[in-house]
């Protein structure tokens, strides 16, 4: 059963139909990468399912839960998190106040039961957990804002991580990376398939063939097809859209 599913999405901005019917599924497990063109509608995607943008049709339910006319905390609950391209994180703490406010700001609630000591405790665990997971246990007493854009970008993820969400939204993580940090973006989001399925929006080809379960390739807001690593590159209209021969498209 799907994890994700989109039905009959749509959102317009005035005139412009960003997206256009759009039927999307992700499975508990996977890795589904959304590719196409800029300006095709993927970021509108993101932020219809994350519940930035309120969809003008259609349906997303997570894991049967409707979502649509849910905040964004309330899909934090559902099991939704997506990163926000660094814009999260407190630049003027350390690596280690970030996941140990994260971590509080995730757990705090299941605390009423427990003492202020084991509570403490609860939350070093939790916020080590992260640390490793996402290869930041060198740089816990690092100011956030000192760190390199790919130290950041991990640091961005582990808080992503901490609401243990059943799927991650990933915006272009290796946005404005180099090769090596992108690397280590590769083999931090494939670690993380077995924590949660993933959405992942990217425009580096060679990390989505790599990386994606499934890709769906969007196109003028609409779907134009899904399916496995060699059913996109073999499909005619998707290398005409890629490879600029649009009129196939
Ligand atoms: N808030 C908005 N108001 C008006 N138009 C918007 C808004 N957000 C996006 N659009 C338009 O919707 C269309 C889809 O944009 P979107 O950013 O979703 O595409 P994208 O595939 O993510 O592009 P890119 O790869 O360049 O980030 C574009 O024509 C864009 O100009």
């Amino acid at each position: 059963m799907s994890l994700l599913n989109v039905q009959g999405l749509v959102k317009r901005f005035g005139g412009l139909l960003a997206t256009d019917h759009v039927d999307l599924d992700v499975k508990a497990g996977e890795i589904h990468a959304l590719i196409g063109p800029n300006g095709a509608g993927k970021s509108t995607l993101v932020n219809l399912v994350s519940g930035l943008f309120a969809p003008d049709e259609g349906t997303i339910t997570l894991d049967g839960v409707e979502l649509v006319g849910k905040s964004m905390n309330q899909r934090v609950r559902y099991g939704l998190s997506r990163c926000f391209q660094v814009t999260s994180i407190f630049p003027d703490q350390t690596v280690w106040a970030n996941l140990m406010l994260a971590a509080q700001a995730h757990e705090g609630s299941s605390f009423r039961f427990f003492g202020q000591r084991n509570h403490e405790a609860v939350l070093q665990q939790r916020a080590l957990g992260l640390a490793e997971k996402t290869g930041l246990g060198d740089c816990l007493s690092h100011l956030a804002g000192t760190l390199p854009h790919g130290v950041q970008r991990k640091l961005d993820v582990a808080l992503a991580l901490a609401s243990r969400p059943k799927l991650l939204l990933l915006d272009e993580p290796m946005a404005g990376m180099g090769p090596e940090d992108s690397l280590q973006m590769i083999e931090l989001i494939r670690r993380l398939r077995q924590e949660c399925a993933i959405l992942l929006i990217e425009h580096d080809m060679d990390a989505v063939f790599q990386l994606a379960d499934r890709i769906s390739v969007l196109v003028y807001g609409r779907v134009l097809t899904s399916g496995d690593a060699t059913h996109i590159q073999g499909h005619p209209q998707v290398q005409a859209v890629y490879l600029g021969t649009g009129e196939q498209a």
